[in-house]
């Protein structure tokens, strides 16, 4: 039987054990450029293994609501952001670990101007964009090496929207 997720609305406390969220809320670490700038520095954690760090980009399609999960995935060799290239907000969908298979998921939405680092290793569902467009960049691994793992849920579940999300 299909279980129901919730979209809770993404915050960096809820997402600490899976990765980083950025955004520039709060006070700059360094003003720049003549004073026109707000430098908010160093704000994940990266890492690539034996790789080396790569920016891609992403055009994904919009998802509809109920979202059907039915896979997370990680990359044992590295970290991966998604940067949105819009002001739309993104689902993002972390599950723990429990002795090399997924947890029960998380389902966030990101605020807008939100951006996300998940930590090596992290469990998740793919880019999910929930408006058009779906561009975003993709910082992650470049590298030898298989970096991806996936897990197929027996049962998948469906993503609703919380009353937040509206
Ligand atoms: N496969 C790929 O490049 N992207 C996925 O890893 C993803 O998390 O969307
Ligand atoms: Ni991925």
């Amino acid at each position: 039987m299909t279980q129901t997720l919730t979209l809770s609305a993404l915050t960096a406390e809820a997402f600490a054990p899976f990765g980083d969220v950025m955004d520039v809320s709060g006070a700059p670490d360094k003003i720049i450029n003549q004073g026109l700038c707000g430098r908010h520095h160093d704000r994940a954690r990266l890492d690539f293994g034996d790789g080396r760090a790569g920016i891609s980009l992403f055009n994904a399609e919009p998802r509809q609501f109920p979202i059907t999960l039915d896979m997370v995935e990680r990359h044992p060799e590295g970290s991966q952001a998604f940067i949105p290239m819009s002001l739309h907000p993104f689902v993002v969908v972390v599950a723990p670990d429990e002795d090399g298979k997924p947890g029960t998921p998380r389902a966030f939405v990101t605020s807008a101007g939100q951006a996300i680092n998940l930590h090596r290793g992290t469990w998740h569902g793919v880019l999910t964009p929930i408006h058009a467009p779906g561009l975003f960049a993709v910082v992650d691994r470049i590298g030898e090496g298989a970096n991806l793992e996936e897990h197929w849920f027996e049962t998948g579940y469906e993503i609703v929207e919380g009353a937040q999300s509206r």
